[in-house]
């Protein structure tokens, strides 16, 4: 994968020997005559930037093709509209709130129902398809912001015994760590926003297909509905693939790190991150995934206790999204999951309390010694009193400081146990 990231199948043909990528930054293209067109004339029905994106992305996922969209979102409104008027739609209970969104609030005007469903469970997609009906099933693994793990080959198999397609939304591991489809998938959405560009500077959304039939769908969709990525930011997302495998794994490791460190502190009453041993699901991903990745999130049983570490955080930047090179913290009930109503976010178990993390590529014994000092404050404004593992930096300073955070970031890594890679 690391490799594959690096090099690209070349599908234009540049005179120069361009070894970056040329950006085809134009919206028409003068044709041959005034009856033959050429590969392309409209950058809304293709464009060789795009072209060359999702000729990588295609080669990266094994998909037999690839669709860059305008942002995650786009993409998976293409996917829906692959059901029809009628039909019905299986999707997980713990989700992104733009996915829950469209599901609760466009779906019903296309005529489309939908079943939300705890993916952990294989038993209960199973019960919720309704024979003939149900179309699409729609799965997250690890979900955004819990990080609860399904099986998804074996959900898939499920799926397709009723003739259902499955998409799953990958991009909390993206494919350099896990490959959906290989797991039977019929397509699989990465949200390009995040590890893809890496750098908070690109919206985009990526569909890669299994099926060349379905796949001539879903460009139907890209072309009639204008959702294509503009070149520039395809451009944007293929420099960012080249650097992806090595920005990935630093910043797991350091997700490792502030996992177990996080696992063992008073504050944080339950660490969701699949790479912990003691994650309920982190057998199963180490079957179909080969890391935990950056993102976790955990709770502290007080709202204002995770404000506080918010808003006290200095490094960890209070940001929606995640996959950046630099650390975000937020907290999802009142930012990436707000469009959920509180009801329903109560219904589905997703805790107000509930703080998320995505680790960037920093140094962690900066990052430990931020969500420390932060966290430190939080206990003091609920009053909490307690022992606090590790390391207690106050009072140290210059390298004695050092030291300590480094002896302490060697005993967690001891006590790591990695995902097989
Ligand atoms: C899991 C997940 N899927 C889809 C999306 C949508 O992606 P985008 O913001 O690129 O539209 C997001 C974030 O926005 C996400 O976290
Ligand atoms: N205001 C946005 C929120 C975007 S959340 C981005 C990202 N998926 C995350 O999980 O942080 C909206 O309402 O869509």
């Amino acid at each position: 994968m690391a490799t594959r990231l690096v090099h690209a199948p070349k599908v234009t043909s540049d005179p120069y020997g361009a070894v970056s990528p040329p950006l085809y930054q134009t919206a028409t293209f003068e044709q041959v005559s005034a009856v033959e067109c050429g590969p392309y004339d409209y950058t809304r029905s293709g464009n060789p930037t795009r072209a060359q994106l999702e000729a990588h992305i295609a080669h990266l996922e094994g998909a037999s093709r690839s669709f860059a969209f305008a942002s995650g979102m786009a993409a998976l409104s293409a996917v829906l509209r692959l059901v029809r008027a009628g039909e019905h739609v299986v999707a997980g209970d713990d989700i992104y709130g733009g996915t829950s969104r469209l599901l609760t609030r466009v779906a019903p005007d296309l005529g489309i129902s939908v079943s939300n469903v705890l993916t952990t469970d294989t038993e209960g997609l199973r019960q919720a398809i309704i024979p003939g009906k149900t179309k699409l099933v729609m799965l997250e693994s690890p979900t955004n912001p819990r990080m609860q793990i399904c099986d998804i080959a074996a959900l898939t198999a499920i799926a397709h015994e009723a003739g259902a397609l499955v998409v799953v939304d990958n991009s909390i591991l993206a494919p350099t760590f896990q490959q959906p489809l290989a797991l039977g998938a019929d397509i699989v959405m990465t949200s390009a926003t995040k590890f893809i560009a890496g750098h908070s500077d690109v919206t985009g959304g990526l569909l890669s297909v299994r099926d060349p039939a379905l796949a001539e769908r879903v460009y139907f969709y890209q072309n009639a509905e204008g959702t294509g990525l503009g070149p520039f930011d395809c451009w944007l997302a293929m420099r960012g693939l080249k650097t992806m495998a090595l920005r990935m794994e630093r910043q797991a490791a350091n997700a490792d790190i502030i996992a177990l460190w996080l696992q063992a502190h008073p504050l944080a009453r339950k660490v969701n991150y699949p790479g912990l041993p003691s994650h309920p699901g982190h057998a199963v991903h180490a079957t179909q995934a080969s890391s935990g990745g950056s993102l976790l999130s955990f709770e502290t049983g007080s709202i204002e206790a995770s404000r506080t570490i918010a808003e006290q955080a200095q490094l960890f930047k209070i940001t929606v999204s995640f996959g950046s090179v630099s650390s975000l913290i937020s907290l999802p009930c009142y930012m990436s999951h707000a469009s959920i109503p509180a009801a329903l976010r109560a219904q589905r178990g997703l805790p107000d309390d509930l703080v998320r993390i995505s680790v960037g590529i920093e140094d962690p014994s900066d990052l430990l010694a931020d969500l420390d000092q932060a966290m430190r404050k939080a206990m003091d404004k609920i009053g909490m009193s307690a022992a606090i593992p590790g390391f207690q930096l106050d009072g140290l300073t210059g390298s004695q400081r050092e030291r300590q955070l480094l002896n302490r970031i060697a005993e967690l890594e001891a006590q790591l146990q990695r995902l097989p890679t």
